[in-house]
């Protein structure tokens, strides 16, 4: 008896191979198990649900039902997966288990919170489900500290502060965005935050946080604090990997795969942000879409190894967004920056004069598409 393919998760790396396979083949049986509810959002707009005024909800596209009915899958919505014995090639969860022929851990990542004293303080809007958990407090909030000035950090420090709020964003790093770009770079969008009112608190630590009668007591480094209502972390994520390890699979910075997608175990797949690509993870939309095609052909038995092309990545900030791709924090590279009033192209040159990495404003997306094929792949 055929099993078919079990997929664990249901967000945007579950629901690209849903559609990728369902073009190749309507009758493999599916099978989707997420602790969450299925319903389909974009988590990248969750970066401007307050200043758009929207709930959380809001962004719902598609609920758990029409998407079954859609592509003909089995959903298990609200379903915590414990345990896989890959020997015995099962799932478990408390209280159910599913057989499979072939099973995709499309697991996500989770929100690194710093542990610090007082850290169960801090929220975290890494999903829809997150957001909704807290989206009164912030609603409510008048003076939001933001820890970490990384993509997500910079894009929240913006949307709050269009909402109205009193941001401090906080990093121990001395410009934002400094693991994607050197400061001379990130230094136009930092000087913009900046004049639209947000408090950049950079080089600084974050030491606690404590309950006050009024919010939360931030304290910092060389004695500073600030009283703040909410405290949310944007300090990174951590892939999730824990099923991975219960399966014997190998993992490092997240579940490792090969070309193929295939994790070090028979059978067993990973795609999305839990992955690691031979050695990459890459938490965004791209390449995760271009993977599933991939994984999907190989799930159907067609051998095709992955190629991913240079890709760009957008900082979503209204007020200046910029868009990069390749290697952008590579060492040694000799940014030559060009700002113009009709924009900004920063380009990322190593010591033979090859093009590496780019960062341009909105304004110069033209020239982003002709640098991309610069790149090499
Ligand atoms: C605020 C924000 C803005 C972003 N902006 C951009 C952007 O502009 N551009 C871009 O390219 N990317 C952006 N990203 C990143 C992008 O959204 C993610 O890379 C992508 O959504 C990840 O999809 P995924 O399916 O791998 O993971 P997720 O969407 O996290 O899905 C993980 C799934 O696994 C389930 N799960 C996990 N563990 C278990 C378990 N043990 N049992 C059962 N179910 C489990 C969860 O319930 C969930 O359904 C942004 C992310 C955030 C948070």
């Amino acid at each position: 008896m055929s099993h078919g393919i079990v997929i664990i998760g249901s967000g945007f790396a579950a629901r690209q191979l849903v559609k990728n396979i369902r073009k190749q083949d309507t009758n493999v049986p599916l099978t989707l198990i997420a602790a969450d509810s299925m319903d389909e959002y974009n988590k990248p707009d969750l970066s401007h649900v307050i200043s758009q005024n929207q709930c959380a909800d809001d962004l719902t596209r598609q609920t758990a039902g029409e998407f079954a009915e859609q592509f003909n899958l089995r959903l298990f919505p609200h379903t915590w997966v414990t345990d896989i014995d890959a020997s015995a090639r099962v799932v478990k969860s408390k209280d159910q288990q599913w057989q499979y022929d072939k099973l995709v851990l499309a697991t996500g990542a989770s929100a690194f919170v710093p542990p610090v004293e007082g850290r169960e303080l801090m929220l975290t809007l890494n999903s829809q489900q997150e957001y909704q958990a807290c989206e009164t407090r912030l609603r409510n909030a008048q003076r939001v500290m933001i820890v970490g000035g990384g993509l997500i950090g910079t894009e929240l420090a913006m949307d709050f502060c269009r909402a109205g709020k009193a941001v401090t964003l906080v990093d121990h790093a001395a410009s934002i965005l400094s693991a994607l770009m050197p400061a001379e770079v990130s230094s136009r969008l930092q000087h913009r935050l900046t004049e639209m009112g947000v408090h950049g608190l950079l080089k600084s630590q974050l030491q606690s946080l404590t309950e006050t009668e009024n919010g939360i007591r931030a304290t910092l480094d060389r004695n500073r604090s600030v009283e703040v209502d909410v405290v949310i972390a944007a300090t990174g994520l951590r892939p999730e990997t824990a099923l991975a390890q219960r399966a014997g699979a190998d993992i490092h910075r997240g579940v490792k795969v090969d070309s193929y997608l295939q994790t070090s175990q028979p059978d067993i797949y990973a795609l999305g942000d839990c992955a690691e690509i031979n050695g990459q993870v890459l938490p965004f939309l791209q390449p995760i879409q271009i993977s599933a095609m991939y994984l999907a052909k190989n799930l159907l038995g067609v051998n095709a190894p992955l190629k991913l092309p240079a890709m760009l990545v957008k900082v979503k900030t209204p007020e200046l967004p910029l868009h990069l791709a390749g290697e952008t924090q590579r060492q040694n590279l000799n940014w030559h920056i060009a700002i113009e009033p009709q924009g900004m192209v920063a380009k990322g040159i190593d010591g033979d004069g090859q093009l590496r990495a780019f960062v341009v404003s909105e304004d110069r997306m033209k020239e982003a598409f002709a640098l991309l094929k610069s790149l090499p792949v």
